[in-house]
């Protein structure tokens, strides 16, 4: 069992290089196993998949449309959900963030039942989009950070247009060239310009100036799961299902349209006002048709074939997926080890995964098909594809097309005030110094021409 420091620290990324390599070099040897097989049992009871009805319709930050500013709620503090508030059903009723539809209801509490109006319920439209136009710093006012990461931040910002808030990703040009991510970044704006899914994020447009490179995404109000799950410490076997449901239905989508995430974990998913899932982070995510041998990801969420630098496929999203859903489980991940990357490798090549007795059979089955190193046996690479997981008994209880359509109550509804820009929910980081829209000299300037 981790120590607790394990249950602090954000993961951060590994990755050898932006290149897809011929002669692939592995940080540890090879080896193989195969862990224990499965058991099965009863249907999980007492279930968060219930109805709902609650959608927020996006907006273009250049529309001029004002948005409902109306306070939906006043707890903005951020409580610990208790494991027993997780379980509560609060009927939120925020209304779409969207002038047009209107904004009456005030509900911001994460655990505090309230009433109000039904929403129509947003429609998934898994169909090709492009981004609207080119936006420049001068749209927006820029506000706190709500994340770092390897080569930038992510930062909360105002369009002046139609005063929503939005979150605006800022990469150093020089960071991403210097750790050899200009691939990985320019795949990064292509995949997210390309996929339109309701739990995936929304890319409205990007810009660059000398320095940076700027991608304007939707805000997502309700901060990372990974926030949650530490101080839940983990979630009760109905809340994690709900989350793993969400991820399942996102990678079918992605994977349909032949693309692999290579980067799942909590620290990437967000939460929206209603508690959906938002995956955010597109930065090693690749169209790949057959198979790629890039080693990227994060440590402890790695397949064995990446680590080995096997050429891999989509299969690794759902060993990742596994990974993931142990980790809300349990609270840590299955081959942590000391924090030390290289130790964390060898146990996944090792493959030997512990179960605590108080994973549900249902549950351990599962995890014991999607952490597999054997491909013939890995659920989601076999003949199904992605039905095999969907159809599996610890999912067996959820209604697949309601889910996609948000029309199944979240287990936790962030505590947070819709619409207005609230982030009391994400951690708080030291600001940038250097100042944004530097004109001047440009040596990257051609390696990222579609920014
Ligand atoms: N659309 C968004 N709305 C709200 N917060 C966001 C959004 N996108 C990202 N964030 C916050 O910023 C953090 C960093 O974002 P992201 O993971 O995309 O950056 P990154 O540089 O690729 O990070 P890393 O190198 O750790 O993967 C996220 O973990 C999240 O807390």
């Amino acid at each position: 069992m981790p120590t607790l420091g394990f249950l602090k620290k954000k993961r951060t990324k590994d990755s050898s290089g932006s290149k897809d390599l011929d002669s692939p070099t592995s940080p540890i040897k090879e080896s193989s196993s195969t862990p224990t097989s499965a058991t099965t049992s009863t249907p999980t009871q007492g279930s968060p998949l219930q109805d709902s009805n609650s959608a927020a319709k996006p907006a273009d930050p250049m529309s001029a449309t004002q948005q409902g500013n109306v306070a939906r709620g006043t707890d903005t503090s951020k409580n610990v959900p208790s494991i027993a508030n997780l379980l509560n059903k609060p009927d939120d009723q925020s209304p779409p963030n969207n002038a047009a539809a209107g904004a009456q209801n005030a509900n911001g509490g994460a655990v505090t039942p309230s009433s109000g109006d039904k929403m129509t319920q947003a429609q998934a439209q898994p169909q090709l989009r492009t981004t609207k136009g080119k936006y420049n710093l001068n749209d927006f006012d820029i506000q706190r950070t709500l994340g770092t990461g390897s080569f930038g931040r992510v930062h909360l910002v105002q369009s002046k247009h139609n005063q929503r808030y939005y979150a605006v990703k800022v990469l150093k040009k020089a960071q991403v060239v210097k750790m050899k991510q200009v691939e990985h970044t320019n795949d990064e704006r292509k995949m997210l310009q390309s996929v339109k899914h309701p739990f995936l994020i929304t890319l409205w447009g990007t810009f660059q100036d000398s320095k940076n490179l700027y991608m304007v995404m939707d805000f997502v109000e309700g901060g990372e799961l990974f926030s949650l799950l530490r101080k839940s410490q983990r979630f009760p076997n109905p809340v994690a299902k709900f989350y793993a449901a969400e991820v399942t239905l996102a990678l079918d989508y992605l994977h349909s349209m032949n693309i692999i995430y290579r980067d799942l974990k909590p620290e990437n998913l967000l939460l929206d006002r209603h508690g959906h899932l938002k995956i955010t982070d597109f930065g090693f995510a690749k169209e790949v048709p057959d198979i790629t041998w890039t080693l990227c990801g994060t440590p402890d969420y790695l397949a064995p074939e990446v680590v080995a630098s096997k050429g891999y496929n989509k299969s690794v999203d759902w060993w990742s997926l596994g990974i993931l859903i142990f980790e809300m489980l349990c609270g840590f991940t299955p081959f942590w080890d000391g924090g030390s990357p290289m130790k964390i490798y060898e146990n996944i090549l090792k493959g030997k995964v512990k179960y605590p007795p108080y994973i549900h059979p249902d549950a351990q089955d599962l995890l014991q098909k999607l952490i597999t190193s054997d491909l013939t046996k890995r659920l989601g690479n076999l003949h199904g594809g992605s039905k095999d997981v969907m159809n599996h008994p610890w999912f067996a209880e959820v209604t697949w097309d309601r889910l996609q359509k948000k029309d199944i109550d979240a287990p936790y509804v962030p505590p947070v005030r819709a619409g207005v820009g609230d982030a009391s929910q994400f951690d708080k980081y030291p600001e940038e110094t250097e100042a944004y829209g530097q004109m001047g000299e440009d040596p990257y300037a051609r390696m990222f021409t579609e920014f």
